[in-house]
Protein backbone atom coordinates (compact mmCIF):
# COMPACT_ATOMS: atom_id res chain seq x y z
CA UNK A 1 0.00 0.00 0.00
CA UNK A 2 2.52 2.36 1.07
CA UNK A 3 6.55 2.17 0.17
CA UNK A 4 8.81 4.22 0.83
CA UNK A 5 12.30 3.46 -0.25
CA UNK A 6 15.60 5.14 1.04
CA UNK A 7 14.09 8.80 1.65
CA UNK A 8 16.78 11.62 2.61
CA UNK A 9 15.72 14.84 3.57
CA UNK A 10 17.80 17.64 5.19
CA UNK A 11 16.66 21.19 6.16
CA UNK A 12 18.32 24.12 5.84
CA UNK A 13 18.80 26.18 9.21
CA UNK A 14 21.10 28.99 9.24
CA UNK A 15 22.88 27.97 6.28
CA UNK A 16 23.64 24.28 7.87
CA UNK A 17 22.01 21.60 6.53
CA UNK A 18 20.21 19.60 9.44
CA UNK A 19 19.17 16.05 8.64
CA UNK A 20 15.97 14.73 9.05
CA UNK A 21 15.09 11.67 7.17
CA UNK A 22 18.51 9.45 6.46
CA UNK A 23 17.70 6.43 4.46
CA UNK A 24 14.40 5.39 5.55
CA UNK A 25 12.87 2.29 4.39
CA UNK A 26 9.23 1.16 5.49
CA UNK A 27 6.61 -0.44 4.40
CA UNK A 28 3.08 -0.42 5.01
CA UNK A 29 0.71 -2.83 4.40
CA UNK A 30 -3.12 -2.19 2.61
CA UNK A 31 -5.32 -2.08 6.26
CA UNK A 32 -2.77 -2.31 8.41
CA UNK A 33 -2.57 0.34 11.35
CA UNK A 34 1.66 1.04 11.48
CA UNK A 35 2.81 3.63 14.12
CA UNK A 36 6.03 5.34 14.18
CA UNK A 37 7.56 6.34 17.60
CA UNK A 38 10.28 8.84 18.79
CA UNK A 39 11.67 11.23 20.48
CA UNK A 40 10.99 14.87 19.48
CA UNK A 41 13.30 15.72 16.43
CA UNK A 42 13.43 12.47 15.00
CA UNK A 43 11.80 12.78 12.00
CA UNK A 44 8.04 11.88 12.63
CA UNK A 45 6.35 14.72 11.04
CA UNK A 46 8.87 14.77 8.16
CA UNK A 47 8.28 11.09 7.48
CA UNK A 48 4.73 11.64 7.84
CA UNK A 49 4.33 14.32 5.61
CA UNK A 50 6.37 12.99 3.12
CA UNK A 51 4.14 10.23 2.62
CA UNK A 52 1.62 12.82 0.78
CA UNK A 53 4.79 14.60 -0.62
CA UNK A 54 3.70 17.77 1.67
CA UNK A 55 7.47 17.36 2.25
CA UNK A 56 9.54 16.32 -0.89
CA UNK A 57 12.48 14.13 0.10
CA UNK A 58 15.54 15.06 -1.44
CA UNK A 59 15.99 11.84 -2.88
CA UNK A 60 14.32 7.99 -2.73
CA UNK A 61 10.81 7.00 -3.78
CA UNK A 62 7.14 7.48 -2.34
CA UNK A 63 4.70 4.88 -3.74
CA UNK A 64 1.11 4.58 -2.48
CA UNK A 65 -1.31 1.91 -3.77
CA UNK A 66 1.04 1.24 -6.54
CA UNK A 67 1.36 4.55 -7.63
CA UNK A 68 4.66 6.50 -7.93
CA UNK A 69 4.07 9.80 -5.86
CA UNK A 70 6.73 12.15 -7.60
CA UNK A 71 6.51 10.99 -11.38
CA UNK A 72 2.44 12.58 -11.41
CA UNK A 73 2.17 16.09 -11.83
CA UNK A 74 0.13 18.99 -10.34
CA UNK A 75 -3.09 17.19 -10.92
CA UNK A 76 -2.32 14.23 -10.72
CA UNK A 77 -0.95 14.53 -6.99
CA UNK A 78 -4.44 16.27 -6.28
CA UNK A 79 -6.26 13.55 -6.78
CA UNK A 80 -3.60 11.06 -5.36
CA UNK A 81 -3.82 13.08 -2.27
CA UNK A 82 -7.18 12.61 -1.91
CA UNK A 83 -7.12 8.86 -0.91
CA UNK A 84 -4.34 10.19 1.32
CA UNK A 85 -6.01 12.34 4.41
CA UNK A 86 -4.77 13.38 7.60
CA UNK A 87 -5.52 14.45 10.99
CA UNK A 88 -3.49 16.70 13.39
CA UNK A 89 -2.68 17.21 16.79
CA UNK A 90 -4.23 20.60 16.89
CA UNK A 91 -7.03 19.64 14.67
CA UNK A 92 -6.65 22.45 12.00
CA UNK A 93 -10.03 23.29 11.94
CA UNK A 94 -11.63 26.21 10.80
CA UNK A 95 -12.65 28.61 13.13
CA UNK A 96 -15.05 30.93 11.25
CA UNK A 97 -17.06 27.73 9.86
CA UNK A 98 -19.35 25.51 11.54
CA UNK A 99 -18.59 21.62 11.58
CA UNK A 100 -21.15 20.40 9.28
CA UNK A 101 -18.86 23.66 6.86
CA UNK A 102 -15.47 21.79 7.89
CA UNK A 103 -16.79 18.19 7.25
CA UNK A 104 -17.93 20.06 3.81
CA UNK A 105 -14.86 21.42 2.72
CA UNK A 106 -13.21 18.82 1.08
CA UNK A 107 -16.10 18.09 -0.87
CA UNK A 108 -16.88 21.25 -1.77
CA UNK A 109 -13.15 21.65 -3.25
CA UNK A 110 -13.57 18.13 -4.61
CA UNK A 111 -16.26 20.03 -6.98
CA UNK A 112 -19.42 17.91 -4.81
CA UNK A 113 -22.80 19.39 -5.83
CA UNK A 114 -24.69 21.54 -2.94
CA UNK A 115 -27.21 18.49 -2.70
CA UNK A 116 -24.87 15.55 -2.14
CA UNK A 117 -23.16 17.36 0.48
CA UNK A 118 -25.32 18.14 3.21
CA UNK A 119 -26.87 14.19 3.47
CA UNK A 120 -22.83 13.20 2.86
CA UNK A 121 -22.08 15.36 5.40
CA UNK A 122 -24.77 14.70 7.83
CA UNK A 123 -23.48 11.02 7.35
CA UNK A 124 -19.91 11.57 8.30
CA UNK A 125 -20.64 13.26 11.31
CA UNK A 126 -23.20 10.68 12.87
CA UNK A 127 -20.49 8.16 11.80
CA UNK A 128 -18.45 10.17 14.40
CA UNK A 129 -20.96 10.67 16.61
CA UNK A 130 -21.81 14.14 16.42
CA UNK A 131 -24.89 14.64 14.65
CA UNK A 132 -26.00 16.93 16.73
CA UNK A 133 -22.82 18.95 16.58
CA UNK A 134 -23.60 20.34 13.09
CA UNK A 135 -24.07 24.23 13.48
CA UNK A 136 -21.71 24.29 16.53
CA UNK A 137 -18.31 26.27 15.50
CA UNK A 138 -14.92 24.76 16.68
CA UNK A 139 -14.03 27.02 20.00
CA UNK A 140 -18.12 25.49 21.24
CA UNK A 141 -16.45 21.98 21.02
CA UNK A 142 -13.99 20.21 23.21
CA UNK A 143 -10.79 18.76 22.19
CA UNK A 144 -11.93 15.50 21.70
CA UNK A 145 -15.02 16.87 19.42
CA UNK A 146 -12.74 19.24 17.54
CA UNK A 147 -10.80 15.47 16.62
CA UNK A 148 -14.31 13.82 15.80
CA UNK A 149 -14.81 16.39 12.96
CA UNK A 150 -11.13 16.62 11.97
CA UNK A 151 -11.88 12.31 11.72
CA UNK A 152 -14.91 13.02 9.87
CA UNK A 153 -13.53 16.03 7.71
CA UNK A 154 -10.42 13.15 6.74
CA UNK A 155 -13.35 10.51 5.79
CA UNK A 156 -15.20 12.52 3.49
CA UNK A 157 -13.60 11.71 0.19
CA UNK A 158 -13.40 7.80 1.22
CA UNK A 159 -9.49 7.92 1.75
CA UNK A 160 -7.44 4.48 1.42
CA UNK A 161 -5.16 6.11 3.38
CA UNK A 162 -5.61 8.07 7.18
CA UNK A 163 -2.48 10.00 8.48
CA UNK A 164 -2.21 11.14 11.74
CA UNK A 165 0.32 13.43 13.12
CA UNK A 166 0.01 13.25 16.69
CA UNK A 167 -3.51 13.01 16.81
CA UNK A 168 -4.00 12.25 20.90
CA UNK A 169 -1.32 14.38 22.15
CA UNK A 170 -3.90 17.00 22.96
CA UNK A 171 -5.78 15.44 24.49
CA UNK A 172 -6.66 13.98 28.46
CA UNK A 173 -6.20 10.02 28.48
CA UNK A 174 -9.57 9.41 28.50
CA UNK A 175 -10.70 11.13 25.30
CA UNK A 176 -7.12 9.47 23.85
CA UNK A 177 -8.94 6.02 24.32
CA UNK A 178 -11.95 6.94 23.08
CA UNK A 179 -10.17 8.33 19.40
CA UNK A 180 -8.07 5.22 19.48
CA UNK A 181 -11.35 3.45 19.47
CA UNK A 182 -13.05 5.41 17.03
CA UNK A 183 -9.97 5.11 14.90
CA UNK A 184 -9.41 1.31 15.25
CA UNK A 185 -13.32 1.02 14.24
CA UNK A 186 -12.93 2.61 11.10
CA UNK A 187 -9.53 0.84 10.08
CA UNK A 188 -11.83 -1.98 10.50
CA UNK A 189 -15.07 -1.07 8.76
CA UNK A 190 -13.54 0.98 5.94
CA UNK A 191 -10.23 -1.23 5.79
CA UNK A 192 -8.47 2.10 5.91
CA UNK A 193 -4.49 2.25 6.05
CA UNK A 194 -3.52 4.07 9.32
CA UNK A 195 -0.17 5.71 9.87
CA UNK A 196 0.19 7.45 12.92
CA UNK A 197 2.95 9.36 14.86
CA UNK A 198 3.93 9.74 18.36
CA UNK A 199 6.18 9.87 21.27
CA UNK A 200 3.74 7.45 23.79
CA UNK A 201 4.18 4.05 23.78
CA UNK A 202 0.58 3.64 24.72
CA UNK A 203 -0.80 4.87 21.83
CA UNK A 204 1.26 2.27 19.99
CA UNK A 205 -0.12 -0.55 22.20
CA UNK A 206 -3.36 0.10 21.61
CA UNK A 207 -4.31 0.38 18.16
CA UNK A 208 -0.97 -0.34 16.34
CA UNK A 209 -0.31 -4.19 14.45
CA UNK A 210 3.52 -2.90 13.87
CA UNK A 211 5.42 -0.43 14.71
CA UNK A 212 9.01 1.60 13.51
CA UNK A 213 11.11 3.13 16.32
CA UNK A 214 12.81 6.08 14.42
CA UNK A 215 15.74 7.55 15.78
CA UNK A 216 17.87 10.46 14.22
CA UNK A 217 16.04 10.18 11.09
CA UNK A 218 16.52 6.44 10.38
CA UNK A 219 14.38 3.28 11.91
CA UNK A 220 16.25 1.43 14.52
CA UNK A 221 13.60 -1.12 15.10
CA UNK A 222 10.61 -2.49 13.85
CA UNK A 223 7.61 -5.32 13.45
CA UNK A 224 4.91 -6.13 15.41
CA UNK A 225 3.64 -4.28 18.27
CA UNK A 226 4.31 -7.38 20.84
CA UNK A 227 7.72 -8.61 19.65
CA UNK A 228 8.71 -4.65 19.90
CA UNK A 229 6.55 -3.64 22.62
CA UNK A 230 7.47 -7.17 24.93
CA UNK A 231 10.67 -7.83 23.57
CA UNK A 232 12.81 -4.36 22.33
CA UNK A 233 16.05 -4.84 21.38
CA UNK A 234 16.84 -0.82 20.71
CA UNK A 235 17.99 1.32 23.75
CA UNK A 236 15.43 3.88 22.11
CA UNK A 237 12.21 1.23 21.65
CA UNK A 238 13.22 -0.24 25.28
CA UNK A 239 12.73 3.59 26.76
CA UNK A 240 9.61 4.12 25.22
CA UNK A 241 8.36 0.91 26.69
CA UNK A 242 9.57 1.61 29.93
CA UNK A 243 8.37 5.22 29.83
CA UNK A 244 5.06 3.10 29.18
CA UNK A 245 5.07 0.89 32.17
CA UNK A 246 6.34 3.89 34.26
CA UNK A 247 9.26 2.58 35.27
CA UNK A 248 12.48 4.10 36.40
CA UNK A 249 15.63 1.11 35.38
CA UNK A 250 17.77 2.49 37.72
CA UNK A 251 15.23 2.32 40.83
CA UNK A 252 14.18 -1.77 39.66
CA UNK A 253 17.74 -2.59 39.63
CA UNK A 254 18.53 -0.75 43.15
CA UNK A 255 15.16 -2.80 44.35
CA UNK A 256 16.28 -6.19 42.39
CA UNK A 257 19.61 -6.30 43.99
CA UNK A 258 18.41 -6.56 47.39
CA UNK A 259 16.05 -9.65 46.67
CA UNK A 260 17.59 -13.17 46.91
CA UNK A 261 17.17 -16.13 44.67
CA UNK A 262 17.26 -15.84 40.52
CA UNK A 263 15.33 -13.56 38.72
CA UNK A 264 13.33 -14.41 35.79
CA UNK A 265 10.97 -11.88 33.52
CA UNK A 266 7.74 -14.29 32.31
CA UNK A 267 5.69 -13.14 28.96
CA UNK A 268 2.49 -14.53 28.67
CA UNK A 269 0.73 -13.67 25.69
CA UNK A 270 -3.37 -15.16 24.75
CA UNK A 271 -6.13 -15.82 26.49
CA UNK A 272 -3.53 -18.09 29.34
CA UNK A 273 -2.63 -15.40 30.57
CA UNK A 274 -5.58 -15.51 32.85
CA UNK A 275 -4.47 -18.99 33.68
CA UNK A 276 -3.17 -19.95 36.78
CA UNK A 277 -0.07 -21.49 35.79
CA UNK A 278 2.40 -19.82 37.67
CA UNK A 279 0.94 -21.13 41.18
CA UNK A 280 0.15 -24.74 39.26
CA UNK A 281 4.37 -24.66 38.07
CA UNK A 282 5.71 -23.34 41.94
CA UNK A 283 3.70 -26.32 43.21
CA UNK A 284 4.68 -29.17 40.60
CA UNK A 285 8.40 -27.84 40.49
CA UNK A 286 8.05 -27.18 44.14
CA UNK A 287 9.75 -23.71 44.62
CA UNK A 288 8.98 -20.84 46.26
CA UNK A 289 8.66 -17.48 44.27
CA UNK A 290 7.67 -13.83 45.11
CA UNK A 291 6.14 -11.05 42.58
CA UNK A 292 8.77 -8.09 42.12
CA UNK A 293 6.94 -6.51 39.25
CA UNK A 294 4.15 -7.26 36.39
CA UNK A 295 1.69 -5.94 34.52
CA UNK A 296 -1.52 -7.97 33.06
CA UNK A 297 -3.04 -5.30 29.92
CA UNK A 298 -3.67 -6.21 26.57
CA UNK A 299 -1.76 -5.36 22.61
CA UNK A 300 -4.85 -4.37 20.70
CA UNK A 301 -6.84 -6.45 21.66
CA UNK A 302 -4.42 -9.59 22.63
CA UNK A 303 -4.23 -10.00 26.24
CA UNK A 304 -0.60 -10.25 27.54
CA UNK A 305 1.25 -10.42 31.06
CA UNK A 306 5.01 -9.50 31.85
CA UNK A 307 6.03 -10.59 35.44
CA UNK A 308 9.13 -10.09 36.75
CA UNK A 309 9.28 -12.81 39.67
CA UNK A 310 11.73 -14.13 42.14
CA UNK A 311 12.63 -17.52 42.81
CA UNK A 312 14.36 -19.96 45.33
CA UNK A 313 14.55 -23.61 46.12
CA UNK A 314 13.15 -26.29 44.40
CA UNK A 315 13.27 -27.43 40.47
CA UNK A 316 14.51 -24.79 38.25
CA UNK A 317 14.58 -26.93 35.40
CA UNK A 318 11.66 -28.71 35.57
CA UNK A 319 10.06 -25.25 36.32
CA UNK A 320 11.20 -23.94 33.05
CA UNK A 321 10.27 -26.80 31.20
CA UNK A 322 7.06 -26.66 32.52
CA UNK A 323 6.31 -22.60 31.31
CA UNK A 324 7.55 -22.78 28.40
CA UNK A 325 5.42 -25.83 27.80
CA UNK A 326 2.71 -24.02 28.51
CA UNK A 327 3.93 -20.55 25.68
CA UNK A 328 5.30 -18.82 28.38
CA UNK A 329 8.51 -16.83 27.57
CA UNK A 330 11.11 -17.15 29.76
CA UNK A 331 14.36 -14.00 30.15
CA UNK A 332 16.72 -15.01 33.38
CA UNK A 333 17.18 -11.73 34.42
CA UNK A 334 20.03 -13.18 36.94
CA UNK A 335 20.86 -16.60 37.22
N1 LIG B 1 10.61 23.21 8.24
C1 LIG B 1 11.75 22.94 8.84
N2 LIG B 1 12.82 23.75 8.74
C2 LIG B 1 13.99 23.45 9.33
N3 LIG B 1 14.20 22.34 10.08
C3 LIG B 1 13.19 21.50 10.23
C4 LIG B 1 11.90 21.74 9.64
N4 LIG B 1 11.09 20.72 9.97
C5 LIG B 1 11.82 19.89 10.74
N5 LIG B 1 13.06 20.34 10.90
C6 LIG B 1 14.16 19.65 11.64
O1 LIG B 1 14.22 18.32 11.18
C7 LIG B 1 14.40 17.40 12.27
C8 LIG B 1 13.23 16.43 12.33
O2 LIG B 1 12.04 17.17 12.65
P1 LIG B 1 10.59 16.52 12.71
O3 LIG B 1 9.63 17.64 13.01
O4 LIG B 1 10.35 15.71 11.50
O5 LIG B 1 10.73 15.56 13.98
P2 LIG B 1 9.60 14.99 14.94
O6 LIG B 1 10.09 13.65 15.35
O7 LIG B 1 8.29 15.08 14.28
O8 LIG B 1 9.67 15.99 16.16
P3 LIG B 1 8.46 16.56 17.06
O9 LIG B 1 7.89 15.39 17.79
O10 LIG B 1 9.16 17.53 17.97
O11 LIG B 1 7.51 17.22 16.11
C9 LIG B 1 14.58 18.26 13.50
O12 LIG B 1 15.94 18.48 13.69
C10 LIG B 1 13.88 19.56 13.12
O13 LIG B 1 14.42 20.64 13.84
Amino acid sequence: MIQLEQLHKSYEVDGRRVPALQGVDLRVEAGEVFGIIGASGAGKSTLLRVINLLERPDSGRVSVAGRDLQALDAAGLRAARQKIAMIFQHFNLLASRTVAQNVAWPLRIAGWDAARIGPRVQALLARVGLADQADKYPAQLSGGQKQRVGIARALALDPQVLLCDEATSALDPETTRAILDLLAELNEELGLSIVLITHEMDVVRRVCDRVAVLEDGRIVEQGPVAQVFLHPRSATARRFVLAAEHVDEGDQNDDHAHVAGSLWRLTFFGERTYEPLLGEVARQANLDFGILAGRIDRIKREPYGQLTIAISGGDQATARRLLAERGVQIEELRA
